[in-house]
């Protein structure tokens, strides 16, 4: 089945010379073996996760070098990796846009979604998982699981992905083999399939517990590039120590991976009940697979990817334990039979082609110069070419089967979540075979959906105004400003109907600066930006109803409408936050379908601005009791009428301003920690719990995020740099009347 057709497609679908703007010095030339079909079981979908700086990028250019696409290491400290593309990513030294980058790995296909680790872009890592087989978790073997790996990871099991935990740093000093921490705070169950062999900078290699094999990276120079190690058999020369661990590990491995597979244990007890340690290391590996891929353990290896040792088993893991794309279960998929049926996950903005869209294939066939047909948008446009993902390259082909990731060209409407299809006629034949199942009571209506979930995207925390440098910029950054949505959906982009302002909203500090200067430095507009602002919410504290009558002539119409409604709070756990519109039976019968549009556009848009301080709603109902209108008004009037009406209610209804509460988790050295404390107590913050981590504590914090401007700098300098802090939103809270007074003063300009 393995069809080496590499010299045909350099031949047919060479590189796209300079047509795709970004830099990348090292790519020699790109080979894939078989870029077309790979079998489908050769493919790996897989996405690399971790907490910021543990070294993903590091490792992925390790992985890229091993098979052969580069021709020399990147380094991150030296700006030049190929996965981080984007300027500033070079410049940070951290991951943005997750790149995705295909390559071989013995007969495999990999496909890897590079994904970022700072928590602005937790989107990001959600729109990969999304469309992934697979994971690796990189950890810092120094610091074991900190913040962010426990989100991602905790995204991880949401998607039910078989994850490897790839323990890198192995050469660092406080380098420890951090199982314990693995399975306490991830809840997962490690297996562990190697043991380290020496630590800190006398770390060399390592052993594979499955055939008792030592690997070992003997560097000559501080530039050897580790690609050849060598491989031998453990025996009575080597130290005793390691032959006793190595075999208690051993023994532990085969006993940890027979309680979890009835089929290795069943083997084991027949066969091999003489000598357990006798098993084939093959035997072992199929029963690891098969413990990784119903995720009840995680197979555990570990390395040193700046010093250039364990990247290349940890690629021989990928293959052997991860999933193939048809080892996993999609629900929806089934219904296209052999139809194409794909899901979108995520958008690029290139300036000469436009949008550039990566689809995971699900099944069926993508062929470029065809019409697809996007089910969300109800819309079909032509895909004019088809491209095989190469971090900032991208090599074109003819075709590509289910499995596979695609980047397509000419897909203009088509944005991040959507369902692409071959057809009209294919989703709705698709839709009759999901309800013909679900009308044989097989599953629930629900269930039945032919459309793929999407991702969901949060709501954004940080908003500021953005200004063109004239007016005559103004068009083009709106434009820009749309491109940009479409790449990133938790960028938000409104217009602050008071002032005629462009709004800017965010996920944090960082992630506005990045758009900020990528408006700067990829489109050529130098932009103003407003102070930060935190996106607050309101609710209201009691029941209240209000009527209202609008009375208004316009030309030679009259509009009149008359609207009596209540509003009242409800619990934010019954509803999650959102706020909802109910319509008396009566009146239910008495609007057309045009007037009841009209009222519920009044009504969603009172929600969108709150009484107080005009920030969104939360957690409020409306009752509709009556509306009388009379013949040729206009609905645009009713829903004016209606949204007044809600005003009124509200205001009666007595407001309350929401604060988003973050929660923080800081990592600082004993030495430091006093500080930390007594500068986060004037930030309104309360302390959940400090513990120890090696010589480092770890201080588990809310706070609200209106506190938290600029900390990244003020924790620099009380620390002199010696602390790392993540921030994630926690919830909204209440603000107490004073705060609440002080804030309202602030935002009046009467303070
Ligand atoms: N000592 C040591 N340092 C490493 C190792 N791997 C990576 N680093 C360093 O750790 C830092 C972060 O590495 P990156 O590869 O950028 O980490 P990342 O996880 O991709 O970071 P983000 O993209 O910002 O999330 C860099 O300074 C690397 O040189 C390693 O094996 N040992």
């Amino acid at each position: 089945c393995r069809c080496r057709l590499s010299c045909h497609v350099k031949r047919h679908y060479s590189l796209l010379p300079g047509k795709f703007s970004y830099w990348s010095p090292k790519v020699d030339s790109v080979h894939l073996d078989s870029p077309i079909n790979s079998c489908v079981y050769r493919i790996r979908n897989i996405g690399i996760m971790a907490h910021i700086d543990a070294g993903k990028t590091t490792t992925t250019e390790r992985m890229l070098y091993y098979a052969g696409y580069t021709r020399a290491l990147g380094d991150v400290d030296d700006g030049d990796t190929v996965t981080d593309f984007m300027a500033q990513e070079r410049e940070r030294g951290i991951t943005i846009q997750s790149a995705a980058v295909t390559f071989d790995w013995k007969s495999h296909r990999i496909n890897l979604i590079d994904t970022p680790g700072h928590v602005d872009f937790t989107l990001e890592v959600e729109r990969a998982l999304r469309v992934l087989d697979g994971a690796v978790a990189v950890f810092d073997a120094s610091a074991g699981v900190e913040a962010q790996t426990l989100t991602v990871w905790r995204q991880a099991e949401k998607h039910h992905i078989p994850c490897v935990c790839f323990l890198n740093k192995m050469d660092k000093p406080a380098a420890n083999f951090c199982i314990e921490s693995i399975r306490q705070k991830l809840k997962a169950n490690p297996v562990l399939l190697q043991i380290p062999v020496g630590s800190g900078k006398n770390f060399t290699g390592v052993v594979d517990l499955l055939t008792s094999q030592k690997l070992m990276w003997k560097m000559k120079s501080m530039r050897d590039d580790g690609r050849a190690f060598e491989v031998k058999a453990l025996d009575r020369s080597d130290d005793p120590d390691l032959l006793q661990v190595v075999s208690d590990a051993r023994t532990a491995l085969i006993e940890q991976v027979a309680d979890l597979d009835d089929e290795f244990a069943e083997l084991l007890l027949t066969d091999f009940s003489e000598n357990f340690d006798a098993i084939p290391s093959n035997k072992l590996q199929e029963a690891v697979r098969r413990v990784t891929l119903a995720r009840k353990g995680v197979p555990v290896l570990c390395g040193s990817s700046l010093r250039n040792k364990g990247v290349q088993p940890l690629l021989d893991a990928i293959t052997a334990y991860l999933p193939a794309p048809n080892e996993r279960h999609h629900d929806v998929v089934r219904w296209y039979k052999d139809d194409l049926c794909a899901l979108a996950f995520k958008v690029l903005h290139d300036k000469q082609r436009g949008p550039l869209v990566f689809l995971r294939i699900y099944s069926g066939t993508l062929k470029p110069q065809t019409a697809l047909h996007n089910i969300n948008r109800n819309s079909t446009e032509r895909m004019s070419r088809l491209l095989v993902p190469f971090a900032d390259q991208h090599v074109e082909i003819p075709s590509m089967t289910a499995g596979n990731i695609a980047l397509t060209v000419g897909l203009k409407q088509t944005v991040t979540g959507d369902t692409i299809v071959s057809s009209k006629a294919s989703a709705a034949a698709a839709a009759r075979r999901a309800q013909n199942d679900s009308e044989a009571g097989k599953r629930s209506r629900e269930c039945a959906s032919v459309i793929l979930s999407g991702v969901e995207v949060p709501d954004p925390v940080f908003f500021c105004t953005i200004e063109p440098p004239s007016m005559s910029k103004q068009a083009d950054l709106e434009n820009v400003l749309n491109c940009l949505q479409r790449e990133d959906p938790s960028l938000k982009v409104r217009v602050d109907p008071d002032s005629g302002q462009t709004i800017l909203c965010g996920m944090g500090e960082l992630h506005i600066e990045i758009i900020h200067d990528r408006i700067r430095t990829e489109y050529g507009i130098e932009t103003h930006l407003g102070p930060l602002q935190v996106s607050y919410r309101e609710t209201i504290l009691h029941e209240a109803s209000a009527s209202d009558t609008l009375d208004r002539t316009v030309g030679e119409r009259r509009h009149v409408v008359t609207v009596e409604l209540a509003v009242g709070p409800v619990d934010i756990a019954s509803v999650g936050g959102s706020c909802e519109l109910a319509v008396t039976e009566e009146l239910e019968g008495q609007l057309s379908a045009e007037m009841k549009e009209a009222v519920e556009n009044g009504v969603h848009s009172s929600f969108l601005q709150g009484p107080l301080l005009g920030y969104p709603l939360q957690s409020v109902s409306t009752l509709m009791q009556r509306v009388t209108i009379e013949p040729g008004t206009s609905p645009a009037m009713v829903s004016a009428c209606v949204s007044r009406c809600m005003l009124k209610a509200l205001r009666l209804a007595g407001g309350q301003v929401l604060e988003p509460v973050m929660s923080l988790e800081v990592t600082v050295g004993d030495d430091h920690l006093s500080s930390v404390l007594g500068d986060l107590a004037q930030r309104r913050g309360t302390v959940r719990d400090i513990q120890s981590r090696h010589d480092n504590k770890v201080l588990l914090a809310t706070v609200p995020l209106a506190e938290m401007m600029g900390y990244s700098t003020v924790l620099r300098t009380l620390t002199s740099g010696n602390a790392t802090f993540s921030l994630e939103l926690d919830t909204y809270e209440a603000m107490n009347p004073q705060e609440q007074n002080t804030l309202l003063k602030r935002l009046s300009g009467l303070l």
